[in-house]
């Protein structure tokens, strides 16, 4: 689905991706985890074509990123923010509704006979039929990051891009973000790639991990095999416990109070 090859990225003058090489399959759900300013932003924007490598080439299927059309990019991937809605004033509908863009002509006539179908199935699905009318700025920020994935599942992409889409949901709704995606992903065969910082949610949900550090990719790899305390103390500085989850045969941390509170020299973890 994604193939990157030697990928190079700076920003005025400052490199911020080394020489990545990434290989996606389809209907894989990848994690993509490491420190603030590793590079996990500046990996999706280049795979979402909205930055361009210094060099290398990234695939989407079998075509160069850069040479799809906006609106034939858009039928293939879409990307959900950190708050993946801003408050505007537009019914939840209407916005899930907008989600269709990719398949409107110029008048803004949907292509598909299913369209209408579609929105009120996703609506459904999320939970959303009583909010239908609300404005999304009398939203919680949950109900928000839902009409915003709502509108991601009408695009009907092949690949779906998350940056960091549970950091600011209390617990009942990261798992509930977590759970919509995953079943979505089970459904549609669609491929996943989600930076997070929750490396236990990683641990859940993710098949595949792609590890980040200085702008290198450290490990990538199935998660039970990529995910072990000598790798996370070495990309985070923290020296975390590592049990096996009870109800599942998956690693889960367990933070360790003190424990790589000191700040190497040249880490990147430092006070400016
Ligand atoms: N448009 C830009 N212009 C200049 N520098 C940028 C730009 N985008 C990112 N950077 C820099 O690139 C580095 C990597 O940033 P990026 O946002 O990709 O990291 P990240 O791993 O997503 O971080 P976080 O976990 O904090 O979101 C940072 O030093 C950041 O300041």
């Amino acid at each position: 689905m994604i193939r990157m090859e030697h990928v190079t990225k700076s920003f005025d003058g400052r490199t911020v991706l080394r020489n990545v090489n990434v290989c996606i399959e389809p209907g894989q759900f990848w994690g993509l985890l490491g420190p603030n300013g590793s590079g996990k932003s500046t990996l999706l924007q280049l795979i979402s074509g909205t930055e361009k490598p210094d060099s290398g080439k990234i695939w989407l299927e079998d075509k160069l990123v850069g040479s799809y059309s906006r609106k034939e990019l858009s039928r293939k991937m879409a990307m959900l923010q950190q708050e993946g809605m801003p408050t505007v004033s537009f019914p939840v509908r209407d916005v899930i509704e907008m989600g269709r863009f990719p398949y409107q002509d110029w008048l803004g006539r949907d292509r598909s006979e299913h369209a209408e179908a579609l929105v009120d199935q996703i609506m459904s699905r999320l939970d959303l039929l009583e909010l239908a009318d609300r404005p999304v700025s009398e939203l919680s920020g949950g109900q928000r990051q839902r009409a915003a994935l709502g509108k991601v599942m009408a695009q009907q992409p092949d690949l779906v891009l998350l940056d960091e889409p549970t950091t600011f949901l209390d617990i009942h709704y990261q798992i509930q973000f977590m759970e919509l995606i995953s079943e979505w992903r089970k459904d549609s065969g669609l491929t996943i790639l989600a930076a997070l910082h929750d490396i236990n949610l990683a641990a859940l949900y993710c098949d595949h991990l792609l590890v980040m550090k200085e702008g290198r990719l450290t490990a990538a790899g199935p998660t039970g095999e990529v995910l072990t305390p000598s790798l996370l103390k070495d990309v985070f500085e923290v020296d975390l416990a590592a049990v096996v989850h009870p109800d599942h045969d998956l690693p889960q941390f367990l933070l360790r109070p003190g424990a790589g509170a000191e700040t190497p020299k040249g880490s990147g973890h430092e006070e400016p």
